[in-house]
């Protein structure tokens, strides 16, 4: 049994030593191991338009509460301003991930994510889904990034922790207060939330950092940022610079963008609050495309209750006619059934039969990246 977020890809290894271009500089065109087949891209494109933007909310609006319900059961996801997070601190975060992409490719493999481990340098931790490789570089941070930090800035890796150190502080703030609200929406109360911890404010929740840049590509139609995924979490608060390419799956519309705000941070339902929620709240797909011109960054703040509380349906929202959809489970649980089973893995807690019947078409697929 999984007891630690960091334990949950211990089963699925990457070797990061087999992948060859992972030094974007030095390519001038799309390798074979990064182009994808256009079937990846079986639903249309849209750039942001009046009916369908986003919705963006000011956590100072009086209405904020329903509003933030009513985004997480329409969208799953949403941005917010007024989110308390400082100008200072967002430029900080941002040029710490900015100095870390930039060193050499054979620094940067100092600190790369051991095969079976979780944080660290490296590809997207859901690349063994995937026959393609992506374009994109990750660093991810579960715990200290200290031991990390260390080989990357020998003499200065200080700032780099001090900086994560605010950063994930501040964030675990505002990721309690969105709790609240997107709770709040369904008359969820203090008393009914016995993990938030007496004072409410979540204060054993877990949460990761993952540092995501995609550089600017020579063929971005045939290529892939990050491939579409929920995300494992109760909630991912997600800065983006201020280059385009988050997209999030619309029903009956296609690929939307969610355009990047000065000042704006992006915040996607994940799959546990879906579960919470009794299957009301939308755990979004979404994926980040790239392009020609620009290298883009996001830093996404993935977050969860403390590793030993199981989350199952919350008991105010059942009664007879709707009957709990979901079995419980821990983060760690659920996130080795989702290095198992990817996208399917919601349906492996389903209480009813999995939905994909019992072959799991991600061990008929799972290749070896590289
Ligand atoms: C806590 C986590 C969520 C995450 C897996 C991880 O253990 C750390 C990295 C997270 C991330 C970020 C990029 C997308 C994602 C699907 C992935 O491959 O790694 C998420 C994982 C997740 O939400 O399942
Ligand atoms: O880069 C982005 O916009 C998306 C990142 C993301 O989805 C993630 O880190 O989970
Ligand atoms: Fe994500």
């Amino acid at each position: 049994m999984l007891s630690r977020i960091s334990d949950a890809f211990r089963a699925y290894p990457i070797d990061l030593q087999s992948i060859k271009h992972l030094d974007f500089s030095s390519l001038q065109e799309l390798p074979d191991s990064h182009a994808w087949p256009s079937s990846h891209n079986d639903y249309p494109s849209h750039d942001p338009c009046s009916a369908e933007l986003v919705p963006i909310i000011d956590l100072n609006d009086p209405n904020a509460l329903d509003l933030v319900g009513h985004a997480c059961k329409t969208w799953g996801v949403f941005q917010v301003t007024n989110h308390g997070i400082s100008k200072e601190l967002l430029g900080n975060i941002e040029s710490m991930a900015r100095s870390l992409f930039s060193l050499p490719i054979q620094q940067k493999l100092q600190a790369a994510r051991s095969p079976d481990g979780i944080s660290g340098y490296g590809v997207a931790p859901i690349s063994s889904f995937f026959p393609k490789l992506m374009w994109s570089e990750g660093f991810t941070i579960v715990g200290s990034p200290l031991k990390h930090a260390r080989l990357l800035w020998p003499q200065e890796y200080n700032k780099f922790c001090d900086v994560v150190e605010e950063y994930e502080k501040e964030l675990k703030r505002l990721a309690a207060e969105l709790m609240w609200l997107a709770l709040g929406a369904f008359g969820i109360t203090k008393e009914d939330i016995k993990w938030a911890g007496p004072r409410g404010d979540f204060r054993g929740a877990s949460g990761a950092l993952q540092l995501n840049s995609y550089p600017a590509c020579p063929d971005p139609e045939r290529a892939m940022g990050l491939a579409a995924h929920t995300d494992s979490t109760l909630l991912t608060i997600l800065y983006q610079d201020s280059t385009s390419g988050l997209q999030v799956l619309r029903e009956g519309v296609g690929w939307v963008t969610v355009p990047p705000v000065p000042g704006a941070l992006v915040i996607n339902v994940g799959d546990l609050l879906h579960i919470l929620s009794n299957g009301s709240y939308k755990n979004v797909l979404h994926r980040a495309i790239v392009n020609r011109s620009s290298h883009r960054l996001s830093i996404a703040y993935l977050y969860g209750p403390p590793s030993s509380v199981q989350i199952s349906p919350l008991s105010k929202l059942l009664d007879p006619n709707h009957p709990p959809l979901y079995r419980p489970i821990t983060w760690p649980e659920y996130l080795g059934t989702k290095a198992k089973h990817f996208n399917e893995a919601l349906s492996w807690v389903r209480l009813c039969a999995p939905l994909n019947g019992f072959v799991d078409k991600n061990d008929l697929n799972r290749v070896k990246v590289g």
